[in-house]
């Protein structure tokens, strides 16, 4: 019963392990789809931010911290302007900046750049020195050439008593950019567009918005702009919103850039995301299979090896390893089941509690081992031995009759009789009672153990070391 208890128990831990493991394993599949995703979407949203701080907002800070330079005042406020000094002055800062500069002067009517050449500002040419120096503000920025996009940013400069003196101003070629975001297009599968604060698409990665020099093409004109617009008169951000062009899903992500005042729009397609999340789910959960599956097969091992251990201990005696009294009986159906007939051999050692008495219990215990021993080397494949009780062991002979079942027991008598035990220095003898008896009846096996035990009851009174037998059942 307690091994049986103990069985249940490890069944029911196995099946507990089971279960936290195969939960763990999805577990561990899901959060690694979430860890995945969430790092497949830093990582392509990530190179944008840092494209954006380094080929714009840098040349933007440099603007802004050179419309403050007291040099620069200094030389567009001087009542005649020098030109060689001034060309220096921005020679110098492409050098180290690593950006094309100028400088248009109020007062001597003429730009001056820093690959050293310059040309006079003359009204109705150089349309946008005339129309920035009289529009609100200091601060321009303006997207220019086209065949080679710059980021033009202008600044107006004054001198201390408030006086304009002119504009400075950065030229950015963004063909580097675009190379870089190009690429990035390619991985990721991104669509990129700047638009100014009157909804003006700028710059975008997309051609066909380019497409013409003239005009700039509006967020209205877009064949999407439906779906966003009631967000957008909400005054709401278009960060994360779907979109649907063309029966292709897209999220939208939104950067604003204040400096600018502009937006950036990344629109990334969720096809390839999907795609990517199927993988990586395909992935995971083959993981997670295979995992279940090789625990199964553990389990299966395992039940199966807990189960003939355990059984073969439920059915056996822990002394002598033969079968007990609930195997013998079973043994007994089968060989019933099967139409045997058969016979019956009850032995008990003889004058066994004077062993115990004389030699101690251990003496005892090692003569129940080695009669058993021999026992199990006497007798055929197809017979079964067991322990029927204390000193006490039993045969069953299918299809053996009396006579060939008194000539075992005889066989295994004298055997007995001549083995030798070796306890501590000495050697011990015994010999043992036999109590034969033939079944062809369909009887239960207590009827039969109780003819044989007569018959050894027989072979006791008869002074011992003998075989007797008995055919009468009734
Ligand atoms: N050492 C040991 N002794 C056992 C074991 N099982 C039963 N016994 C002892 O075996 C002895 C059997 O004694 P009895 O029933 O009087 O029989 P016996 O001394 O063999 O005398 P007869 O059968 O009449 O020859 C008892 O003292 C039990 O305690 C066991 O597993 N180990």
């Amino acid at each position: 019963m307690r091994l049986i208890k103990s069985f249940q128990r490890s069944m029911f831990l196995l099946f507990t392990i089971a279960v936290i493991a195969l939960g763990y394993g999805f577990y561990l599949a899901i959060s690694h789809i979430v860890v995945e995703q969430s790092r497949i979407h830093h990582q392509s949203v990530a190179p944008v931010f840092s494209l954006i701080n380094e080929e714009l907002m840098y040349p933007l800070h440099v603007s802004q911290t050179l419309a403050h330079s007291k040099e620069l005042k200094a030389l567009m406020n001087a009542g005649t302007i020098d030109q060689a000094a001034i060309a220096a002055f921005l020679a110098d800062l492409e050098k180290h900046l690593d950006l094309s500069f100028f400088a248009a002067s109020e007062k001597a009517l003429r730009q001056y750049n820093s690959d050293g050449s310059s040309f006079e500002l003359t009204p109705g040419k150089v349309e946008w020195y005339f129309n920035l120096r009289t529009s609100p503000g200091d601060f321009f920025a303006q997207l220019g050439q086209r065949e080679d996009v710059h980021l033009f940013l202008d600044l107006k400069v004054y001198n201390d008593d408030e006086v304009f003196l002119g504009f400075v101003g950065i030229g950015k070629s963004l063909r580097q950019f675009w190379q870089k975001f190009k690429e990035h297009k390619q991985v990721f599968g991104y669509d990129l567009m700047f638009v100014n604060n009157k909804g003006e698409i700028l710059l975008s990665s997309d051609e066909d918005l380019m497409a013409s020099s003239n005009r700039l093409v509006s967020l209205q004109e877009l064949s999407w702009y439906g779906q966003v617009a009631k967000q957008l008169a909400r005054g709401e951000s278009l960060n994360s919103s779907l979109i649907v062009i063309d029966n292709e899903e897209f999220l939208l992500s939104e950067i604003y850039i204040d400096l600018l005042d502009w937006k950036l729009y990344l629109l990334s397609p969720l096809k390839s995301r999907k795609a990517d999340i199927t993988r990586t789910f395909i992935i995971n959960a083959s993981v997670v299979f295979v995992l279940i599956v090789l625990l199964f097969i553990l389990g299966h091992f395992l039940i199966r090896y807990f189960a003939r251990h355990f059984l073969q201990t439920l059915h056996q005696d822990a002394l002598t390893g033969l079968a007990n009294r609930s195997l013998i009986e079973q043994s007994y159906e089968k060989i019933i089941q099967a139409g045997d007939a058969l016979s019956v051999i009850l032995i008990d050692i003889d004058h066994f509690k004077s062993i115990n008495d004389n030699f101690g219990h251990n003496a005892g215990d090692q003569v129940i081992k080695q009669v058993s021993d021999l026992l199990k080397q006497s007798i055929r494949e197809h017979d079964v031995v067991g322990r029927w009780g204390g000193e006490e062991f039993i045969l069953l002979l299918p299809g053996a009759n009396l006579p060939l079942a008194q000539a075992v027991a005889e066989r295994v008598r004298i055997l007995l009789a001549t083995l030798k035990i070796d306890h501590v220095e000495q050697q011990l003898s015994v010999t043992a009672s036999f109590g034969v008896t033939y079944s062809e009846l369909d009887v239960e096996l207590k009827k039969v153990v109780a003819v044989a035990d007569k018959a050894l009851y027989q072979a006791k009174a008869q002074g011992r070391n003998k075989v007797c037998s008995l055919l009468n059942l009734h």
